[in-house]
Parts: structure tokens; sequence; C-alpha cells
């Protein structure tokens, strides 16, 4: 039954997702497979996913993991790096299982250490890439250890991006996880071509989770969170209907030691209510009328992929946020653990 109290949407897709690999990968996947039709999954494994071949077998290993009848689609992307040629592009193309290639900065962030160092050496690669029309995914974020870590993203706009953008004009890009105002600025103000995710932890909460009265290292991610400001003006990015904002989680698990620590890693665990989570976040500004077409919608027409058929339904009901999930042999806390949500995702 349909209450009145209930919100139905067309399925979400998820166009960004870490699943990781080995044991703990049964345990997220099927946490995002209940929500979401489709998800773009990311590449930054240990080793990276560098060529089809091992595009297409992380692929198999990520369907054998799915529970039973499930209809979830991973869209595989293959990870830049200073030797990725433009032929292992065509091949991507020609597999059919390929989305998107992904460029992350050597030193960047999680797994990144094998990202590309020259960005002005990829240009055949990006052309080849422009040729195939497969899409090219950014984390954004200069590595230069003087640039202060939360002027990361800014710098990368304009050190980097407006020239990729400007030099491969039928490129499609999708600046990923953006979470300053001028990166929303960016993407607005630029062409058809550009496009961005945005999380929904850098949608909720702004630099003090992290920080302000103890430090809580589950909030620490990259790009890290930025002032309440920036927190505003992604929330007006996200619900303003245009349509080249879209869901990308980047939820990233890790096990619960390797983020309670003296180094503590990068990335905030959100596949557990992911949905539940972005509609907490619209709620709050008024504007749940516009989550659909922001997590079900805008991100398949960027891709060029048809939006999903199905509906998920959300209904109105108070519940906790469990401590922590299991993670494999491991345990991984979730982003708002021990919080309540008022939305809550129907099986
Ligand atoms: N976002 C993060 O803080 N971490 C991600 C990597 C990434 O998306 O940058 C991860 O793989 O853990
Ligand atoms: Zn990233
Ligand atoms: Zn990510």
């Amino acid at each position: 039954m349909l209450s009145t109290e209930d919100l139905e949407i067309t399925r979400p897709d998820d166009w960004h997702l870490h699943l990781r690999d080995g044991p703990g990968m049964k345990d997220v996947v099927q946490l995002s497979a209940r929500q979401f039709g489709r998800a773009i999954i990311m590449p930054n494994l240990k080793p990276p996913i560098v060529n089809t071949k091992q595009a297409l077998s992380y692929r198999e290993r990520i369907l054998a993991a799915l529970p039973e009848r499930s209809q979830f689609t991973p869209l595989m992307t293959l990870y830049l790096t200073d030797g990725t040629t433009p032929d292992e592009i065509a091949k991507a193309k020609a597999s059919g299982a390929v989305a998107a290639c992904k460029l992350y900065p050597a030193g960047a962030t999680t797994n990144s250490e094998n990202g590309v160092t020259d960005i002005a050496r990829l240009a055949p690669v990006l052309e080849a890439m422009q040729r195939a029309n497969l899409p090219l995914l950014v984390h954004g974020e200069v590595t230069d250890p003087d640039v202060d870590i939360f002027d990361r993203e800014q710098g990368f706009i304009e050190s980097r991006l407006r020239a990729i953008v400007a030099d491969f004009p039928e490129l499609r890009v999708v600046f990923e996880h953006v979470t300053t105002a001028e990166a929303v600025d960016f993407v607005r103000d630029g062409p058809s071509t550009l496009g961005a995710t945005i999380t929904p932890h850098h949608l909720l909460y702004n630099r003090n989770a992290i920080l302000a009265g103890g430090i809580r290292p589950h909030f620490y991610c990259l790009p890290v969170l930025k002032r309440e400001r920036h927190r505003q003006a992604l929330l007006d990015a996200a619900t303003s209907g245009h349509p080249r904002f879209f869901l990308g989680t980047d939820s990233a698990p890790h096990p619960v030691q390797d983020k309670e620590s003296a180094c503590g890693c990068a990335g905030a665990f959100s596949a557990h209510a992911a949905v539940e989570l972005y509609a907490k976040a619209f709620e709050a500004a008024g504007a749940l009328d516009r989550l659909e077409a922001f997590a079900s919608h805008h991100g398949a027409d960027f891709y060029g992929l048809p939006r999903n058929t199905d509906k998920v339904r959300l209904r109105r009901e108070v519940w906790e946020v469990p401590a922590d999930y299991p993670f494999g042999d491991h345990r991984v806390v979730p982003l708002g653990a021990e919080e309540t949500l008022a939305w809550r995702l129907v099986d």
C-alpha cells in the first residue's frame, strides 16, 4: 500500500561507488544493490584496474557476490596511469563493459599511488577517449604539498580541469564528488559535456563534523569536508534541478581500525542508507520533489543510458543507523552511525 507518507521515485543509480574486492565486497555490494539499478564502480583496488581484462574479471566477481535475482548492473571503469595507451582505450570501448575511465592525480587520495603524474602527457589517451565517446571521471585535487588541503579542489580547476574541458570539447567529463562553491560554479557555467557528482556527506556535513568537539575520523574523506558556505552551495546545486549535477555516493568502506588510527585513511561509507541520507538533505532544503531528478534521471541522461523503469519506495519511519556493519573479516562504521533517519527504504 502506498501511504500518503510514502515517497516513490524511479530507481536511482550511483554514479560513484567503491565496492573493494575480496571477502568484504559481498557485504557492501548487497547494500548498494537494494537501492540502485546501476553503479559506476571505482577502479582504485590494490592493484588498480588498469586494463579491460582486469575490469571484466572484476565485473564477474561483483556479479558473483550479488544476492540471487538481483538486477544490479556494475558499470566498470579503468584507472588511468602514466602507462595507459590509446589502444587500451579502444579495447575498453569495444568490450562494451567499460563505461568510463578514471583520472586520479598520483597521490591525491586512497590507492592513487599509480595515478597520473603528468596530465599533459595524457593527451593522446584523452583524445582516444573523446573519439570512443568514453567519459573521463576526475578526482579533482592538486597534489602539491604546498597547497593547503582545503584549497586543493579549487587549485585543480584552475591549473588542470579548465584546460582539459577546453582542449577536449567533445569529451564528457565528470568532476567527481565536488565539494566547493567554486566547483559548483565551474560546472554550472561549463559546457554540456561537463557534469558533477555530489555525495551525501558533502550535502549533510561541513568540516566541523570532523574537527569540532573531538576528532571524528569517520567523517574524514577526500576531498575533505569544507566550510558551511560550500555545503550550502552544493545543496543549492543538487536541489536546483540543474541536469548536470547528479548522485554519486563515493561510498568508500574501510575497516574500522584503518579509520580509527594515528594516520586514518580517507573515505566515508554510505551504502547502508544512501538514498535515505540524500532524502534527509533534500527534505531539509525543502526540495524532496527534486530528489528523483537528481538521483534517478540526471546521471543516466548524462551518461546517455536509459533511465531505470522500476521504482523504489521510501517510507517515513524513524530508525537508528547501526553502529557498524560487517565488512568481510572486519567491521565498517557507516555515515551517521547511531543517529536517526526519518526515511527508510522499503524492500
Ligand atoms: N573519497 C575518499 O576519501 N576515498 C576514496 C577514494 C576517492 O574517491 O577519492 C577511497 O577509495 O577510499
Ligand atoms: Zn576521489
Ligand atoms: Zn571515490
